[in-house]
């Protein structure tokens, strides 16, 4: 689970070199300027895994030949800069580049080569990670490299340095805690003008954080759980590729980290399934791809209907929606419950507006921010209608904010699928209710107090939505990792559990 905190409003920064205009591609091409590992854990062998992994479709300009395996690197070549000039060259006179990862650059010289291309080149994604040394703990870099290094970083829209190359970057001891490395990062981003994202892998401790450092000082920290191995070559190679590969696809940097944070920590906890070499063995770049095949159709939905059987029987078991159905609930239990209802879903629509922002179509942000204002103009008009005859004064319930509180971290710490899951029982198993309420209310032999409310969720516009929404729970499913979808069960099951809990709340409470 990774979770981000933002600590001071991201306003007026901006990193050094310009910020591009906000265009985006699915398939973005992704150039990785890097040395090449022939054991392919690391430099352009993990970039081109870790751009075709995210989506982008790899070039790799080749700056170094090293001789490495999982133990260590044991020799390394360099090519005449001249040569990686032209392979730039070539590439830049043919192929529009949507962004650029850069890693091992051996010497000054490599790096001026690839800081005039730059100039004239001017992508509109550059990542730079200031790859110095190894896993193993052997160096890549030349030493007098440092200032044309820096030097560099006037290019990069983004920076990205373990602990050691941070110190190295500032010229200070290298930082033993998480805020002497933000401290760091800070005096980085600033003096060099430059987004920098301090990277929290080379500390101890159960949490793994990373933090995107504006050149204006906020930071906004992403946490993950540390995992526990030794595959760890090649972590920060794969992260900036991912990185400039997710950012071509969103223009957004905190949610580029959020994502490419979230696919690396997927490849660490696969990678012992690889079973590379004897030392520090790769991450599985394609662990996505890989796992089980995904759901075919809408047999991810299916599976998730069957889950939660126990909650759909229990549901009209409750005695709230028997007297419900039999129209014979009291209205001040009935009261509660619109007042529960109403408060929820003024939460409920801010959820949706979040599933808007993170989708990933234009029709599908259009289905959930018509949701999220349905949620308002129409629920809330009607519940105000009832509300407003009988008066109610109560603060959100226990059930409710606990309801809440698990949309509220899906809608702020998960992924889009994980929202979209935790939304889809409210639309999915109210359409049941309304639907089989509905039937009963026709059968009812005279006025049944609660027509209104029957009809309202019985209407096929409401029908309708939930099976859109449960489309695009499948689709997610589809595009996610098998623990993608585990996660998008969890929070599937735990909503459906609510909306058990929260009918049944209102007719606990007397
Ligand atoms: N054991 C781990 N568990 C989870 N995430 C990790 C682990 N080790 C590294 N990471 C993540 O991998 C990325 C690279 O981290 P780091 O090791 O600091 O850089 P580098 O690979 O450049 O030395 C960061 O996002 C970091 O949080
Ligand atoms: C050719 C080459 N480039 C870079 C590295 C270092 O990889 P990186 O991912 O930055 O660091 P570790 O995660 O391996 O510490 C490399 N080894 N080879």
């Amino acid at each position: 689970m990774i979770v981000n905190t933002l600590s001071e409003p991201a306003t007026g920064d901006r990193a050094a070199a310009p910020t591009p205009a906000a265009t985006v591609r699915r398939h973005p091409r992704v150039l990785s300027i890097a040395g090449s590992d022939p054991s392919g854990g690391a430099g352009i062998q993990a970039d081109i895994k870790s751009i075709a992994a995210n989506g982008g479709y790899a070039m790799a300009a080749v700056t170094a030949l090293t001789a490495q395996n999982t133990r260590g690197v044991q020799s390394v070549h360099v090519p005449p800069a001249e040569f990686l000039r032209r392979q730039l060259e070539s590439l830049s006179d043919d192929i529009a580049i949507d962004a650029v990862k850069i890693g091992m650059l051996a010497n000054p010289e490599v790096m001026r080569a690839v800081g005039e291309w730059l100039e004239t080149t001017r992508p509109a994604v550059v990542v730079l990670d200031p790859v110095m040394v190894a896993s193993s703990g052997d160096s890549l870099v030349a030493v007098d490299a440092r200032l044309a290094l820096l030097d560099l970083l006037q290019h990069a829209h983004l920076v990205t340095p373990n602990l050691p190359e941070l110190a190295v970057l500032v010229g200070e001891a290298e930082a033993d805690s998480w805020e002497a490395a933000l401290e760091q990062g800070r005096r980085l981003a600033a003096t060099s003008q430059v987004r920098v994202l301090v990277k929290g892998g080379h500390l101890a401790g159960s949490a793994c954080p990373d933090a995107l450092v504006e050149p204006g000082g906020s930071v906004e920290e992403f946490t993950a759980l540390r995992i526990d191995t030794a595959n760890t070559h090649g972590t920060g190679c794969s992260l900036s590729a991912a990185l400039a590969t997710v950012q071509a696809q969103t223009n957004h940097w905190p949610e580029s980290v959020r994502r490419a944070k979230g696919w690396l920590w997927d490849a660490l906890e696969t990678s012992a399934e690889l079973e590379v070499g004897h030392g520090h063995g790769p991450v599985n770049h394609f662990h996505s791809l890989w796992d089980a095949a995904p759901p075919a159709g809408n047999a991810f939905s299916r599976s998730l209907w069957d889950e939660v059987e126990p909650q759909r029987k229990a549901i009209f078991e409750l005695g709230f929606i028997k007297d419900l159905a039999a129209g014979t609930l009291t209205e001040a239990h009935f009261a509660y419950y619109l007042a529960q209802d109403a408060m929820y879903l003024g939460s409920y629509s801010r959820v949706l507006a979040r599933a808007s922002a993170l989708a990933p179509t234009a029709e599908e942000q259009l289905f959930w921010a018509k949701g999220a204002e349905n949620c308002l103009a129409v629920e809330l008009a009607l519940h105000g209608d009832w509300l407003a005859r009988h008066p109610l004064d109560v603060g959100p319930g226990p059930v409710t904010k606990h309801y809440v509180d698990h949309l509220q971290a899906a809608a702020f710490a998960g992924s889009y699928g994980e929202v979209v899951a935790a939304v889809l029982p409210c639309y999915w198993l109210y359409a049941e209710v309304g639907r089989v309420l509905h039937a009963d209310y026709l059968a009812f032999d005279g006025v049944h107090p609660y027509a209104r409310w029957l009809e309202t969720y019985a209407d096929q516009a409401f029908a309708d939505a939930a099976e859109a929404a449960v489309r695009i729970v499948d689709a997610a499913a589809r595009r996610g990792s098998a623990l993608d979808r585990e996660r998008m069960r969890e929070a599937f099951v735990h909503s459906a559990q609510y909306e058990v809990d929260f009918f049944d709340a209102a007719r606990l409470h007397a």
